[in-house]
């Protein structure tokens, strides 16, 4: 595009383009684009060579599941537990949020060999999509071929109470629709598709699973299926903003797993998907309570034992099913 001219009509200085290309932004060396295949590699091989446990099944524990808290924790109850903190890990984010534990924790839950992330990233703490979905692909890389997402919601459909559980059916991409979305940028084909399919994002035979174990653990009553959306956060959404989401069809809102989830799909592992509901989404303005963090670290810690006990099983289910089918 040629330059305007530098004079308007009112001969005053008007705004000259300047044609220029943005250098990528580059951090320690690496595209803004995301990691390569081969940097990945890397840390997937640093993380064989330091464990000796080789997990199908990734865990991401959410805030309402021991990423805060150790004590009666997912995570702490792995047993012959191999830790290692994220600022170990060749290009691993470290987690920014006050309290995080920020590590993997490699050893079985009910026998079944896992990675558990104690500790997630967030949009909110400034790493764009694809670095908080990283380890999602360096889980791939290290033979993991089912993820459990995990996370902490606020409770939008009226029927939910505080301390429901909900099976994740589906989820709606909110950031995505701005564009924002931990694939964007140049595709890996070892990775995946350029255009993966999305329907069948939470797998059926584990939704089915995970209702079946809530009947057996007598939890049926507190456990739910729905839709889940992430918003980018850090605040908590204005009384209009849920309306909206509740008008589209949104049951939980959180900030996580949705992008998660779509690098996971991309790359062909199975997902399930389970929202603690830690709050009632405010959707009324004569409403006085206001959502905040100390209330969903309250819920999750309620939860605790429930949730350790039913995530477990479905682990250990999760992992009989897939050895059963062909
Ligand atoms: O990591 P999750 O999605 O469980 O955490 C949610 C979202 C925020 O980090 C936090 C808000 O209290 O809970
Ligand atoms: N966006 C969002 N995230 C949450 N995490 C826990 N509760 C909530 C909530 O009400 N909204």
């Amino acid at each position: 595009m040629a330059p305007v001219n530098a004079t308007d009509v009112n001969g005053s200085k008007a705004y000259v383009p300047v044609k220029k290309t943005l250098p990528e932004v580059e951090e320690n060396g690496k595209s803004s684009k995301g990691y390569s295949y081969e940097t990945l590699v890397e840390t997937a091989n640093f993380l064989l060579s330091r464990t000796s446990v080789r997990p199908r099944i990734g865990v991401i524990c959410g805030s309402g599941m021991g990423s805060y808290w150790k004590e009666g924790s997912l995570a702490e109850n792995i047993t012959d537990p191999e830790c290692i903190p994220y600022e170990e890990i060749p290009n691993f984010p470290v987690s920014t949020v006050e309290g995080h534990h920020g590590r993997l924790v490699f050893g079985k839950l009910e026998g079944v060999p896992v990675v558990a992330m104690q500790g997630r990233f967030h949009y909110y703490e400034g790493y764009p999509l694809w670095k908080c979905c990283l380890p999602v692909r360096v889980m791939k890389l290290i033979g993991v071929q089912t993820l459990i997402a995990t996370n902490a919601a606020g409770g939008l459909n009226p029927n939910y109470k505080v301390g429901d559980l909900m099976i994740v059916r589906d989820h709606i991409n909110m950031m995505g629709f701005a564009g924002n979305n931990p694939l964007h940028g140049p595709n890996d084909e070892r990775f995946g598709p350029r255009f993966p399919p999305m329907n069948k994002a939470y797998n059926l035979e584990y939704r089915k699973i995970a209702k079946e174990v809530a009947k057996e653990q007598g939890i049926d009553n507190i456990v739910r299926e729905g839709v889940y959306t992430c918003l980018g956060g850090p605040n908590f959404e204005t009384v209009a903003e849920l309306n909206m989401l509740k008008m589209v069809g949104v049951d939980a809102v959180g900030m996580s797993t949705v992008h998660e989830v779509i690098i996971a799909r991309h790359c062909d592992m199975k997902v399930f998907g389970l929202s603690l509901i830690t709050n009632e989404c405010v959707t009324s303005y004569d409403h006085d309570s206001e959502a905040n963090h100390e209330e969903v670290l309250d819920v999750g810690r309620m939860r605790q034992d429930t949730l350790r006990q039913y995530v477990s099983r479905l682990v250990q289910r999760f992992a009989s099913s897939d050895d059963a089918s062909p």
